[in-house]
Parts: structure tokens; sequence; C-alpha cells
């Protein structure tokens, strides 16, 4: 089929930015309009899939790996897609917002791949949005090297990691982007742009379009990702099974279907990731409500605790059984000035790569260039010349529903400075990202949507089980808030303040505090709600 011929014609509305009209061509958008057309209905259905599951869990239904697809996790004959070039050795992946200084530090980490992330790490401003793809376009092109005013010279390397993309998940709408009188799906919009320009590209360099999907939370919408990528390449004439993408096992219903994802996905799969961060929130969001999944203080909940544990070998076990890489999550911890402090976090991510090694992953992620050489260290040990450890298959392994919500063991009330943590760093990063950053170092960790929402929901959940009591969130609120704007004159104290108390104190917990945030105060039109 010819892009030329379609007619769904997405509507830009937004002022023109600089540069912009590279990405916003018709065809481009024509494209986005047809995957629009093809599985905005069907999005939407899986979102209300997805407060029915919500409710059901919470009202007690229980959770468990689905009667319905036993015959796919026992069937032992399939597999999925052969690493596709450029993914068979991922034993570093820097994950990072696609910004100009980013992508350039990425690229040139000694990573293997680069993750380029309009999820976690993007607030979604539509200049980040469409910057982010100019980004990506120019990084490709290799016409990203720029100078800075001081002096400053970025240059790409002749080595660069391979690029892999996190479009933003189900949940979110593109309201610069009107097809058929809506606001775009946020999934479709950066998937679709990012194709329509640098698929092809992509495989003229001996590589491919690869991505990375976050936030799924049950096959089908593993089954949608995939009849995105078939619509995609069949509309551009790619050879179906050409893309590659490793999804993100980061909520709790997706990881009683770690198998299933994978076989909905197998022609276009690179593996599963182990988001660690969005996994912890999932399962406060999803199991707040009931006593014994009350949490302590974040810092508390390590992966070694034993529903963790059984997670992440549940994963590593899934996906060598199916020939994919199993893919370690993100150690929050970031290089420091402070020499001291900077030893204790090295030796922190260290012992983390050193038990996903050890646990048979295949490849892990770092936030920061200065923890490539730790991990890739790490790894060289296990891995020496393999590129993965696939076949090393966890049959030792055997996890249950059960294990994975024994939470019981780790459960306990928060100290007053785990609140207090919890309460700075939502409102930094809240205050952060309504400015435009996505991702913040806040006290020694990197922060993003993910940790961000663990410290919104943990109060949410203290405050529910008055292991905390509303004077004290609010006395500490006050004290958070006026010291936010004494260190930050500029800082949206009020907005943030608000946006706290509406995600976080009230009595109904919102699933994500990014809508609200988003359409309150990132969308830029004129038909945006105020
Ligand atoms: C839960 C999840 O979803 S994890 C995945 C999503 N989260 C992320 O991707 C976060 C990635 N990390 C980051 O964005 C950053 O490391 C931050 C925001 C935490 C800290 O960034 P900074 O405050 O700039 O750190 P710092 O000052 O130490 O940076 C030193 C240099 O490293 C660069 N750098 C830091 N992190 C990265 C990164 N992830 N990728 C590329 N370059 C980076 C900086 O640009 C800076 O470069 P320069 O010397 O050329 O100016
Ligand atoms: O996306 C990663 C996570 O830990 O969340
Ligand atoms: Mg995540």
């Amino acid at each position: 089929m010819s892009i030329s011929a379609l007619t769904h014609r997405v509507q830009v509305l937004a002022a023109p930015g600089h540069r912009h009209e590279e990405i916003l061509t018709p065809e481009a958008l024509d494209f986005v309009g047809h995957l629009a057309a093809a599985f905005a209905e069907r999005r939407q259905e899986l979102l209300k899939e997805r407060t029915r599951q919500a409710a059901r869990l919470a009202s007690g239904s229980p959770l468990d790996f689905p009667l319905a697809t036993t015959a796919v996790r026992a069937d032992p004959s399939w597999r999925v897609a052969p690493p596709a070039p450029g993914l068979t050795d991922r034993r570093v992946e820097i994950t990072g917002p696609p910004e100009r200084r980013t992508a350039v530090n990425a690229l040139n980490s000694g990573a293997r791949v680069w993750m380029a992330d309009f999820a976690d790490a993007t607030a979604p401003t539509w200049d980040n949005i469409v910057d982010g793809q100019l980004t990506l376009l120019d990084a490709i092109e290799r016409r990203i090297d720029f100078t800075t005013p001081e002096g400053k010279a970025y240059r790409l390397g002749d080595q660069v990691a391979t690029l892999v993309v996190r479009p933003r998940g189900w949940h979110l709408l593109e309201e610069h982007l009107e097809f058929d009188g809506r606001p775009v799906p946020a999934s479709l919009v950066d998937f679709g742009l990012y194709f329509f320009h640098c698929a092809q590209r992509r495989i003229d360099a001996g590589s491919g379009p690869y991505f990375s999907l976050p936030k799924l939370e049950n096959r089908y919408e593993a089954r949608l990702w995939n009849d995105v990528f078939v619509l995609a390449q069949e509309l551009l004439g790619i050879p179906r099974g050409t893309v590659r993408a490793t999804v993100l096992i980061e909520t709790i219903t997706a990881a009683v279907q770690m198998e299933e994802i994978l076989y909905e996905l197998r022609e276009h799969s690179s593996g599963l990731n182990a988001g660690r961060w969005d996994y912890l929130f999932s399962l406060i969001k999803t199991f707040g409500h009931r006593t014994d999944f009350l949490l302590p203080d974040r810092a508390k909940v390590t992966m070694t605790a034993p529903f963790m544990r059984a997670y992440t070998e549940l994963l590593v076990r899934t996906c060598h059984k199916r020939g994919a890489h199993a893919i370690g999550g993100m150690a929050a911890q970031v290089p420091s000035r402070d020499a001291e402090a900077n030893e204790a976090a090295l030796a922190t991510v260290r012992l983390d790569k050193e038990r996903e090694t050890e646990d048979g992953f295949d490849g892990s992620w770092v936030a920061h260039p200065g923890l490539v050489p730790v991990c890739r260290a790490v790894f060289d040990d296990v891995l020496g010349d393999r590129p993965h450890q696939i076949e090393r298959t966890r049959d030792d392994v055997e996890v249950t529903a059960a294990d994975l919500l024994s939470v019981r063991r780790t459960s306990g009330p928060p100290t007053r400075e785990g609140v207090r943590t919890d309460i700075a760093v939502a409102l930094r990063y809240f205050d952060a990202w309504l400015r435009g950053s996505g991702a913040v170092a806040l006290y020694g960790l990197m922060e993003d949507a993910a940790t961000a929402e663990i410290a919104r929901v943990q109060i949410w959940q203290w405050l529910r089980h008055r292991a905390v009591d509303r004077e004290t969130v609010r006395r500490l609120l006050d004290e958070e808030t006026a010291a936010l704007g004494a260190e930050y004159p500029w800082a949206r104290v009020e907005e943030v303040r608000a946006l706290f108390e509406r995600t976080a104190m009230a009595t109904e917990l919102p699933p994500f505090f990014t809508p609200d945030a988003y359409s309150r105060h990132l969308v830029r039109h004129p038909e945006a709600r105020s």
C-alpha cells in the first residue's frame, strides 16, 4: 500500500517550532493517522479492560497464570525471532531522554545499546516530543555534532551504541495531534514518527527499527503492539519480522503473562526487561488497599526482597526457555562528585549487576555513562567472549503467583524520614517534570516517572492504612514545599503541591500522575483544558 494514497490526515494543534516541519511532514502525519485509524479503538477497549482487571483484583479475585493459555506455556516448540543485527550482545544498555547532549554521550558511552526514552525519562512537552524525534533523526544521519557556547564539542564517535526507542505507554494521549477530532494515542505518535522517518535508514545502516515497550499489563496489549508492527511494516514496504521489541515487565499483571507476551510478539520479540521501578509501583497500586501489602520506606525494598527475586528469576527463566534475551533493571544510584559517595554508588551498582549476572541476565541497564564500565566489567567476567548466556536455562526456578505476591515478609510501617523523603522526591520530581525534565538526580539517585510514582503511591498507601496520619503528611508537605521554594525560587510550588494533593492524598488513587499533570500543565494548544 502506498502511503501517498492514504487520507488519514492528522491535524497539528500547536504553533510550528524550529525544524518541526522536518518531522511533521504530511506523509508522516498520514502514517500516524493510519495507525490511529487502525488501532485507537482497540487501545481504548484495552484501557477499559485495565480498569476492569484492577477492580476485579481490588475486590479479591486471585491473580494467577492464565488457565486459557496453559497450552502456550506447555508447548516446548516455539521460540522468539533470532537476535537482529546489533542486538546479539547487549551486556550494557544505557538509557536517557532523546536530547542532543544525552544522545551523543550515550551513543559514545561504550554501552552496546542506547535506549532513547520518550517514556519514564521524558516530560512530554510538545517540543520535547518533536525535538526528540529530530535528535534521533540527526543522530542516525550523523549530523548531530555540536559545540556549546562554552566551547565544549560533542562529536559522534565511529563505534556507537545500537539505538532502541521507547515510546510512551498506552495510557497516554498526545493532545497536540488530533485524528478524527480526537487526540492521538501517544504510543502511536512516538512509534509512528520514529518508524516513518528512521526504520529504513536504520536498515540501510545494517541495523533496524528497535523498540522497548513500557507498562504493558497483559498479552492483549502485546498483541496490539505486534499488530501495529505488522501494519507499519506493510505500509512502508519493510519486510515483516524486521522490527524488534523488548517488553518491559513492569506490572504485576504482566508478570503472570511473561510467556504469553513473548508468544504474541514472537516474530518481533527481542526479549524482556525487568522494569523494577514501575513493577514496584504497580504492585503497590494494585494491592495497596491490602494490609499485607503495606511496604516500608522505599530504600528498604530492595531487589533481594523475596518477591522481587521471584520476579527477576521468573523473567530470566521465561526468556531463556524461549531463546530470548533477559535484560536487567536500573540501579538508581548515579555517580557523585564526592569521592566517598561515588565509591558507595559504584559499589551498590556493582553488587546489583553481580546479582543479575548470577541470576542469568544477558545484560543490564545503566542510567549514566559513569556506570558503563562497572556494568561492563561485571558482565565481561561472566560472559567473556560469549554474547549472552541464553543457553543457561533456569530449569531450577519454580515461581508461583504466590511467590510474586509474597510481600508480607518485607512489609512494615514507614519511618518519619521515609515519609519525608517520598514527599520531597515527589514534589521535586513533579516540579522538574512540569518544567520539561523527565529525569533528574535527587539525593544521589536517578529519579524518573517510575520512581516518582513509587513515592506518590507510598504516601497514598500509608495514609490509607493510617501508617502515617494526614496531619503529619500535611506538616511535612508544608515543610518540603517551603524548602523547594527556598532552594529554587523558580519552582512551581503551588501547582506541584496541588498535583501532589490530587494524586497522593485523594481517597481514590489515580492510576498515574502523568495524564493529570500533562493535560493541566503541558498541553499548549488553544483548546487545552486549564
Ligand atoms: C526506571 C526507568 O525507567 S530507568 C530509564 C529511564 N530513566 C533514565 O533514562 C534516566 C537516565 N539518566 C539521566 O537522565 C541522568 O543521568 C540524570 C538526570 C539522572 C543525571 O544527569 P546529570 O545531572 O546531567 O548528571 P551528571 O552531571 O553527572 O552528568 C555528567 C555528564 O554525563 C552525561 N549523562 C548523564 N546521564 C546520561 C545518560 N543517561 N546518557 C547520556 N549522557 C548522560 C551528562 O549529559 C553530562 O554530560 P556532559 O559532561 O557532556 O555535560
Ligand atoms: O522502566 C523501568 C522501570 O524500572 O520502571
Ligand atoms: Mg518503567
